[in-house]
């Protein structure tokens, strides 16, 4: 399909061209940084590399502003895409707080920054498609063939000289770690946020860890990546290098924010948590626990009722799934599906806006429950907790909630991971919570035995 450029925005330029499906790191090696991945269970799994065109947005504003550039950008496009989810998308992902960038490891991390990849590797149910993207003086239809051309032989001969028998580049393994925050220091914060609670200031809130690893060998990136697929197939699994730099933010979440097609809105509320079992019997029983769990189902519906709440201004109907388990490799969640038909067309922006942040990872009241976390998390929770996605031409797109998350350098890695507290929240029983909810990121990183 294609649409008329306008003379007033700079020109879009995007081809499409299905190749060879190549290995998955032997594509991600070859190519630049920035990089960029995205995955859902219900998606395809996108490679992107360099930017054809960056957005960035700070402050209260940053979700509107996103938005409009994005409306811009797309408003001017020659596209050939061959295939739906070939079709441009802009892939990043917004901080938690306002102004919450600024300490380590958030450094080259925007307030919100949103990529449209120059070049982009589509793993869809349909094939593989290659796609070049263009903006402004790039934009030319000749060149961008030309470079499309050449990207397809890049990747091809990448995927030939990457040898199958070859095997990944181990887990790298960890030499030293550190905690931002210490038992007592915890024991202290959850104590406080539950007086705050008892006595009618707060009803939720979401108080998170950050922890620093010190890794023995370079942070394998392709490699991880491909583990966390193997074992996270059913979550969200996201990827972004902010530059060329060398660092990246990136995990597998159970826990979607919101997804728009057309007038469709799908949506998760997720909070309540237990752990696996040893064996099938036993994590059924853990199961039936937490089903059956008062605090866990209270800490749930806070959830369940608020999202229903952020919708209802946008909705025509409803309607929310059964409370059931979900069932993670390292834990199990309480979760209901919501799903909702909006009364007018919507931009998924405007959505996740409403939505983030749920009190799956905020609180409520929220903005007492934003307050408390700012006053007692002793870092900064850029872009871990927020909304990471894509949006398209057409408004529609998919959002996570990045939890069980990281941001790793060649050589260190800082994992974030939160518990949500209610009138009877324990804080050691929180403080294995947190240590669990690691489990996703530290285990890619601990060396094999
Ligand atoms: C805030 C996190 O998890 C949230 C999502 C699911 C269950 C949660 C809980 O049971 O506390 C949290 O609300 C995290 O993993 O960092």
């Amino acid at each position: 399909m294609e649409q008329a450029r306008s003379t007033s925005s700079p020109p879009l330029v995007s081809r499409t061209t299905g190749i060879e499906a190549p290995a998955f790191a032997a594509a991600f090696d070859a190519l630049p940084a920035p990089r960029t991945t995205w995955s859902a269970p219900d998606d395809a799994l996108v490679l992107g590399s360099g930017a054809a065109a960056t957005l960035t947005a700070s402050g209260p504003d940053r979700f509107a502003e996103i938005r409009s550039a994005a409306t811009a950008l797309f408003d001017s496009g020659d596209v050939h895409a061959g295939t739906e989810a070939a079709r441009p998308r802009l892939f990043g992902g917004f901080a938690f707080h306002e102004g919450g960038c600024d300490g380590d490891p958030w450094g080259p991390f925007p307030e919100a920054r949103f990529v449209l990849p120059r070049v982009q590797v589509t793993f869809a149910d349909n094939g593989v498609w290659l796609t070049v993207n263009a903006t402004g003086t790039d934009a030319d239809v000749a060149d961008v063939e030309a470079r499309l051309a050449r990207e397809v032989d890049r990747i091809d001969a990448a995927d030939r000289a990457a040898d199958p028998e070859t095997p990944r580049p181990p887990r790298p393994g960890i030499t030293e770690s550190r905690r931002t925050t210490s038992r007592a220091a915890w024991r202290d914060s959850v104590e406080a946020a539950v007086g705050r609670i008892r006595g009618g200031d707060l009803q939720k809130v979401v108080l998170a860890q950050a922890l620093e690893a010190d890794l023995a060998a370079d942070f394998p990136h392709a490699a991880t990546l491909d583990r966390l697929a193997e074992k996270y197939p059913d979550c969200h699994r996201y990827y972004f290098e902010p530059d060329a730099d060398g660092s990246a933010f990136f995990g597998a979440t159970p826990e979607r924010l919101v997804a728009l097609r057309g007038r469709t809105v799908e949506t998760d509320a997720l909070a309540g948590t237990t752990g696996r079992g040893e064996t099938p019997a036993e994590d059924e029983w853990l199961a039936r626990e937490l089903l059956d769990d008062d605090k866990n189902v209270h800490e749930h519906e806070l959830v369940a009722d608020t999202v229903r709440e952020q919708l209802e201004p946008f909705a025509a109907s409803i309607s929310a799934g059964e409370r059931r388990v979900r069932r993670l490799a390292t834990v199990q969640h309480l979760h209901t599906p919501i799903t909702a038909e909006l009364n007018a067309e919507r931009h998924v922006l405007e959505l996740v806006e409403a939505l983030h942040p749920t009190p799956a990872v905020g609180g409520l009241p929220p903005d007492r429950a934003l307050e408390t976390i700012r006053e007692t998390e002793p870092f900064d929770r850029g872009w871990y907790a927020a909304p990471v996605g894509w949006i398209d031409a057409a408004g529609n797109g998919a959002f996570a909630v990045a939890i069980r998350s990281a941001v790793a350098t060649p050589r260190r890695a800082t994992l974030f991971a939160g518990v949500g507290l209610v009138a009877d929240s324990d804080p050691d029983r929180e403080w294995d919570e947190i240590q669990l909810k690691y489990r996703p990121i530290l285990d890619e990183l601990e060396a094999e035995n």
